[in-house]
């Protein structure tokens, strides 16, 4: 009796059991659907082929820690237009200078938006420009802040000039704190050092004023670019799989690191504007904060009203500060390291420079077409390094196509600039570093070239600060060249390997640096502007 009771209890299903098989067969018809459905979208051919994307998380565990990387292969497989799955949402990647072009300039207003990212209302107080939709209120904002960046750098041979000091100026601390680390450590970490540097010449722009790179405040402001980078880069995991939020995970602390590092930038910022509005003379503009507030505390109107008000002047400020810094250090970053990998190079800019600028005075703006090499350098950094190798995310405005394929409205689009400069089609051996291919058999900077590498990316969203950062990395390389020798650390491995954000780093690395002759040009030029500033 006992016997046939036990037999009964085995045969019988537990509720337990039960459930399990029934959850099993439920997601078994739930893949079989989703699978028949992709079936199904990428047979019709009007949508862009791609892998097939897991349930819940999509093709985010094939896509892995170097998207660049995984994309330009994905578009081997599938073409240059293709589609993934970021948990539940469909991106749409664009690979090589045709279909980019195709989209970002032929259908410009097409693929100008942003995506309605979490992460984006997080950045500029939630009135970012950068991170904005595009709408009329956006392109007001735009203008505004792009003639302003130019009005203050690059617009006319006096701003030019006055830029030009700035960085000149900076260039001088700089080269002071290289010196001293080297007598002191002999080999150190310039990466930090270059992020205040640059941190520093955008900050005279934007308030008139550097910072001392012991200034405990601005360090913690301006260092933690790193974390900014992670979370945007190709579009935070939060972003599209918002449930990560709901439990603690390491991507719910990411986030809530780059939630903190907005708040405390923004208010810093804030803070800055505060301080200009309570300071600001009639007809005297100091800064770029001062130009924004005089232009945008008024209003900003069109036909149907006020599009920008005051409101609008700590985002703006906050766009352009933010934008510059981290890129531009990294751009610092891979120049120098490159100059210590291939110390040849580092020597044909020397050569270079002192034939053209000789050893009795400074280079300067107007040297850049009389020095294609070093010009080459910095071309062949951008497109070798390719360090912001997907621009921020763009989305689409309306249903639109590209290479016959269908995107529907508000898709979200990745652009992958590092495909177009690593295509084999366009560059002999993409994957060598080599300044020359931009120099011509006359000696001449090849343009049509250097047009084709890909880094400020496109059309409406195009970077504004583009002309600013390449004076100021021309003008960084060509006295440092003039001024100094770098050198690698031999105990550290000769690698080029980078960690990936919305920048790409190099890996740490460390360097001496040494004088080539004395501080004398430096010192001279800085006391002469003293001088001229007092005098006026
Ligand atoms: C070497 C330095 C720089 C590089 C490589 C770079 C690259 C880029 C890229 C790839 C984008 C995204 C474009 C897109 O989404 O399609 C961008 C946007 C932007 N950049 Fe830069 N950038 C640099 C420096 C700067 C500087 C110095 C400023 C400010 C003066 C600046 C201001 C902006 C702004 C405001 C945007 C947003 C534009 C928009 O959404 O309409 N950038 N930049």
């Amino acid at each position: 009796m006992r016997m046939i009771k036990i037999m009964e209890e085995i045969s019988r299903p537990s509720a337990e059991s039960v459930l399990v098989v029934s959850l099993t067969v439920l997601a078994v018809v739930h893949v079989w659907r989703w699978f028949q459905q992709w079936v199904r979208n990428t047979k019709k051919g009007t949508c862009p082929p791609g892998p097939f994307p897991w349930p819940v998380i999509g093709n985010a565990a094939q896509i892995g820690s170097t998207p660049h990387i995984a994309f330009t292969r994905m578009a081997q497989k599938y073409g240059d237009v293709f589609q993934v799955k970021l948990g539940s949402r469909n991106v749409v990647v664009l690979n090589g200078e045709n279909a980019i072009k195709q989209a970002l300039i032929k259908k410009g207003s097409d693929f100008a938006g942003r995506p309605d990212f979490l992460s984006f209302k997080l950045v500029s107080g939630g009135k970012s420009m950068a991170f904005g939709s595009y709408c009329d209120l956006w392109k007001a904002h735009r203008r505004i802040a792009q003639s302003t960046v130019r009005a203050f750098s690059t617009s006319n041979p006096q701003t030019k000039k006055a830029f030009e000091q700035h960085i000149i100026s900076e260039v001088r601390e700089l080269m002071y704190l290289f010196l001293k680390k080297t007598k002191q450590e002999k080999y150190f970490r310039p990466s930090q050092i270059l992020t205040v540097a640059t941190a520093n010449i955008i900050s005279a722009l934007c308030f008139g004023k550097r910072y001392s790179y012991e200034d405990v405040e601005f360090k913690s402001v301006v260092g933690r670019n790193n974390q900014f980078s992670e979370t945007v880069g190709a579009g935070s995991l939060v972003d599209v799989m918002p449930w990560l939020q709901s439990f603690p995970n390491p991507i719910k602390t990411m986030f809530g690191n780059f939630k903190n590092l907005n708040l405390e930038f923004f208010a810093f910022i804030q803070d800055k504007v505060t301080e200009h509005r309570a300071t600001i003379k009639p007809g005297v503009i100091r800064d770029m904060t001062d130009a924004f507030i005089l232009e945008l505390d008024q209003g900003k109107r069109d036909t149907n009203g006020v599009l920008l008000g005051k409101e609008h002047v700590p985002p703006t400020v906050s766009d352009i500060f933010g934008a510059s810094q981290d890129t531009l250090s990294t751009a610092l970053q891979w120049i120098i390291l490159l100059l210590i990998r291939f110390p040849e190079m580092q020597a044909r800019l020397q050569q270079e420079v002192d034939n053209v600028v000789a050893r009795t005075r400074l280079p300067s703006i107007e040297d850049k077409p009389s020095l294609p090499h070093v010009m080459a350098f910095i071309y062949e950094a951008m497109r070798f390094s390719s360090f912001v190798p997907v621009t921020i995310p763009h989305s689409t405005t309306t249903d639109t196509s590209v290479n016959g394929y269908h995107i529907p409205k508000n898709t979200v689009v990745f652009v992958n600039q590092w495909s177009v400069n690593h295509d084999a089609q366009k560059w002999h051996n993409p994957e060598v570093f080599d300044p020359t291919r931009f120099v011509s058999e006359t000696g001449d900077l090849n343009k049509d070239l250097t047009n084709s590498v890909l880094i400020f990316s496109a059309g409406k969203r195009r970077c504004i600060g583009e002309e600013l950062s390449k004076m100021q990395l021309f003008l960084y390389t060509a006295i440092l060249a003039h001024q100094c020798n770098f050198i690698a650390n031999p105990d550290e491995p000769s690698t080029l390997d980078s960690c990936y954000g919305l920048t790409l780093k190099p890996t740490p690395f460390s360097i001496a640096v040494t004088h080539r002759s004395t501080m004398e040009l430096m010192d001279s030029y800085v006391k002469d502007l003293q001088k001229s500033e007092n005098s006026m």
